[in-house]
């Protein structure tokens, strides 16, 4: 078992920004998350998450700005950060036409896996995510909460240890959320994963350390404990006071998005 001083980084945002024009979706993000640790990404809606994830997957490229998997450089070796690493996007790489036995065996075939090892592992993500009673049934039929199993039993396939994951539990009803829950606290046990969500229960019941933005900028980076204290002992009000737009005009006002001197404090990165 890794000791808390054995452990090195696994996820890395070293100064990431990523501007579309003048507007900056993210700006200067630096976050590690440690081997085995479980941290959630926090923010409302627009707030910059997903393109922070995009970046740290190699996914898009940073204007600015280093993201490291496993301490590899996601621009320079993504192939090698990419073994290390399963990825759930917000809106799921699922291929609506195909089964869950044939994406799953196209994927499997993608990373290499072969005969006994390919059968060992879709066996075993099937198992996970509990999907052997939807194998066959075409996954644009499936409902949101079987789409979305689908969707982890792919980022898990090649049993990376490193997860990203977007919005694992949106839009699920709260049967399907437990049933998330309890697979992420599984994997949380072997796993170093950062999870984006909406959902303050959820950091609560699952998160080592949190980390929040707030239009583009890192605005809270500590454990949950610290996080309920910026909100005088409740996570929805140290929520609202994070994440209170400081915005007096257009998107593109950036300067307005500084985070005031108390929260600085708290964003330090880690
Ligand atoms: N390709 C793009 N071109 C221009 N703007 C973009 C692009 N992708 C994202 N944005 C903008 O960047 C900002 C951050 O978007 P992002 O999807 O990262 O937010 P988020 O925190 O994941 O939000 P949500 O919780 O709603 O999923 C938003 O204002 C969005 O409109």
């Amino acid at each position: 078992m890794t000791q808390p001083n054995d452990r090195r980084p696994m996820i890395e945002a070293d100064g990431l920004s990523k501007f579309y024009g003048p507007f900056a979706a993210s700006r200067d993000i630096n976050f590690s998350v440690m081997q085995g640790e479980l941290v959630a990404f926090l923010g409302p809606n627009g707030a910059g998450k997903s393109t922070t994830m995009k970046m740290l997957t190699g996914y898009i490229a940073p204007s600015e700005g280093e993201a490291r998997i496993a301490g590899f450089n996601m621009m320079e070796d993504r192939i090698e950060g990419s073994k290390h690493l399963g990825y759930l996007p917000e809106s799921g790489p699922l291929y609506m036409e195909m089964t869950p036995a044939g994406m799953l065996d196209f994927f499997a075939e993608a990373r290499g896996l072969t005969g006994a090892k390919k059968r060992d592992r879709i066996e075993a993500v099937v198992d996970i995510c509990d999907l052997s009673s939807v194998m066959f049934k075409a996954i644009s039929k499936l409902s949101k909460g079987f789409k979305q199993r689908v969707g982890m039993s792919q980022a898990l396939l090649h049993d990376p240890d490193v997860l990203i994951l977007d919005e694992p539990t949106a839009g699920l009803d709260p049967n399907q959320i437990r049933g998330v829950r309890a697979t992420m606290r599984r994997l949380a046990e072997t796993k170093t994963i950062l999870l984006s969500t909406h959902i303050l229960q959820e950091v609560e019941a699952m998160a080592d350390r949190v980390v929040m933005i707030n239009e583009g900028r890192m605005v809270f980076s500590g454990d949950v404990q610290s996080l309920s204290t910026a909100g005088d002992g409740d996570l929805n009000e140290a929520f609202h006071r994070l994440t209170a737009s400081k915005k007096k005009t257009g998107d593109d006002d950036q300067d307005s998005a500084e985070p005031t001197p108390s929260q600085e404090s708290k964003a330090e990165a880690s």
